[in-house]
């Protein structure tokens, strides 16, 4: 890289970090735009810190500077685990906030009703979507419509087949790639997760796989990567600042950035009008919901689902569904590609099944249900910190008191490898889940990592889809494939910033026997 090129990344790296800590505010209730007064304040109130009784490193009393240095450089998970493993199920890694890696403070701030509340979050879309309300009422309202699409049986009935073809393309692509050299499969399940979600959000598809090569002149493809990133930049800065950043920075990526959120927000027309259309040959989940709805007697939910809600669901869909499917299913192939023995047995597994199988059959696999399972209780894309704010009068954690207005965050990711939970747990045992029945509930939903209660994944009956029918078909297509040159365990590990993915952004997969080092 030229001098000049590096001097403009440092110089883009300082402007995003000084913004991000100036205009930034550290708490909790502190909106995008507060200013620099939040972090002095604090700094001086840090001796009189009302969580000094939590533990926690000494500098968490004073500042937030630790923590967001770690999720900008995208090692949290790995930081916020070693906390734990240091202090404790109780830590205090911020002034304000209190991280808990304990199974029964999850089952509390995840189920309790009226004392943790979601935290608020600026509008980024004209209306607020289902993750981000935090009126209750309003959610239960919200997702209870939206649900009705979502679940297993509605999903088999109107998409298994469309999914499914989907699946077999993207398959395809990676087997012509992996036959003459390698494949990126991380690049093709992202692909394929957003192509599915926009066939289900928009009604009709835009062909993204069929697109692939041409990826770089395909506008929504790339609004589509940039989209979770745009919309955590909107959280973190106001208007104003994205607009000098446009000014200062006239490169085009960087307006791709900003400007992917709109763009998607924008097509959401396609969804309403697929939704709106007589006897519509384009019937999107929104169209689902409705049926649903209409089948269930509640025919007044139409109202409720305006065209704002439509176009801001779908938005929300795209983010929440596209990146967590894909960057799982890439730590499925690669946990299996890199023990021969289980590739072989899953192999011989999913080739047995007849070729018209269907996601029912998909079920009754040991292997297949035990290796996803494996793979989610370690990997999982929902292991990032979950953040809720202690209301009313507070509450108490082993004793400790934590006072209302407290953040408190629980922490998946350590939960999965306590050994006391699961024995060995940072070892991957495709088994572990064989007599699921006969593990507690709670243990369970932490393995599975789709949330829990009223705030629990609204799409985990798609994802899940997703992850057995893309596993089968991968392993039944690609019998015999390995990790490609040059793929080293270190480039695995899990990193975060907005979403998890993989340290090296990559996992190829190669059929070439002479390209396996
Ligand atoms: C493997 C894939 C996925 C994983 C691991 C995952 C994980 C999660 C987790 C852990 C939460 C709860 C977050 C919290 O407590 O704050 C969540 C919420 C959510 N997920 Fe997923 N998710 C996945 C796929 C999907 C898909 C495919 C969709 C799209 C339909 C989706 C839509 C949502 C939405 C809308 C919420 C917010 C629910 C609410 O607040 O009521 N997710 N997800």
């Amino acid at each position: 890289m030229s001098a000049f090129m590096s001097l403009l990344v440092c110089a883009y790296g300082l402007l995003i970090f000084t913004f991000y800590f100036v205009v930034k505010g550290i708490r909790p209730d502190c909106p995008a735009g507060a200013n620099l007064g939040s972090h002095v304040q604090t700094l001086i109130s840090g001796f009189r810190n009302n969580l000094s009784h939590i533990p926690g490193p000494w500098y968490s009393r004073f500042t937030s500077l630790v923590n967001h240095y770690h999720r900008i450089v995208g090692d949290e998970l790995q930081w916020f685990h070693g906390l734990h493993q240091r202090y404790g199920p109780l830590v205090r890694p911020e002034p304000y906030v209190v991280a808990t890696a304990d199974p029964g403070h999850w089952e509390q701030v995840h189920r309790s009703r009226g004392i943790f509340m979601k935290i608020e979050f600026p509008l980024i879309v004209p209306e607020k979507f289902l993750f981000t309300l935090t009126d209750p009422h309003e959610h239960r309202i919200r997702r209870r419509l939206l649900a009705r699409g979502l679940t297993l049986d509605t999903l088999r009935r109107n998409w298994e087949p469309a999914i499914r073809a989907k699946v077999e393309l993207a398959v395809r692509c990676i087997k012509g790639e992996a036959t003459s050299g390698v494949a990126n499969v991380s690049r093709w399940w992202y692909i394929m997760a957003s192509d599915v979600i926009s066939l289900l959000s928009f009604g009709e598809s835009f062909d993204m796989l069929e697109k692939a090569d041409l990826k770089e002149n395909d506008e929504f493809l790339t609004a589509l990567q940039f989209v979770g990133f745009s919309m955590a930049l909107q959280w973190l800065f106001p208007g104003p600042v994205l607009r000098l950043l446009k000014l200062v920075l006239p490169f085009q990526t960087v307006h791709d950035i900003i400007n992917a959120s709109n763009l998607v927000f924008a097509r959401g027309s396609i969804a309403i009008r697929n939704l709106r259309a007589v006897n519509s040959e384009k019937p999107n989940l929104f169209s689902d919901m409705l049926a649903e709805a209409d089948k269930a007697g509640e025919g007044g939910e139409k109202s409720k689902l305006t065209d704002e809600t439509v176009r801001s669901e779908v938005a929300e869909f795209l983010v929440a569904g596209a990146d967590t499917t894909a960057v799982m299913l890439t730590y499925i192939v690669w946990e299996v590609l890199r023990q021969p023995s289980l590739r072989s047995r899953l192999e011989a597994e999913v080739a047995a099944l007849p070729p018209d199988f269907n996601d029912t059959d998909l079920l009754a696999l040991p292997l297949l249900n035990g290796v996803i399972a494996e793979s989610l209780r370690l990997h999982s894309t929902g292991s990032s910190p979950a953040s809720r704010v202690v209301v009313q009068d507070g509450v108490t954690f082993n004793s400790l008191p934590i006072p209302a207005g407290t953040q408190v965050q629980t922490f998946t990711y350590s939960m999965a490898r306590d050994n006391a939970l699961f024995p060995d747990g940072e070892r991957f045992d495709e088994t572990r889940f064989d007599d699921e029945k006969q593990m507690p509930d709670l243990q369970r939903r932490i393995a599975a990592n789709f949330g829990s209660g009223s705030r629990s994944c609204v799409g985990v009956a798609l994802a899940r889809m997703e992850l057995r029918l893309t596993t089968a078909l991968f392993f039944r297509e690609m019998r015999g494939a390995r990790l490609g040159p040059g793929m080293t365990d270190d480039m695995m590990e899990m990193r975060l910033r907005c979403f998890i993915y993989p340290k090296g952004g990559k996992c190829d997969v190669t059929l070439v026997d002479k390209m396996v080092q």
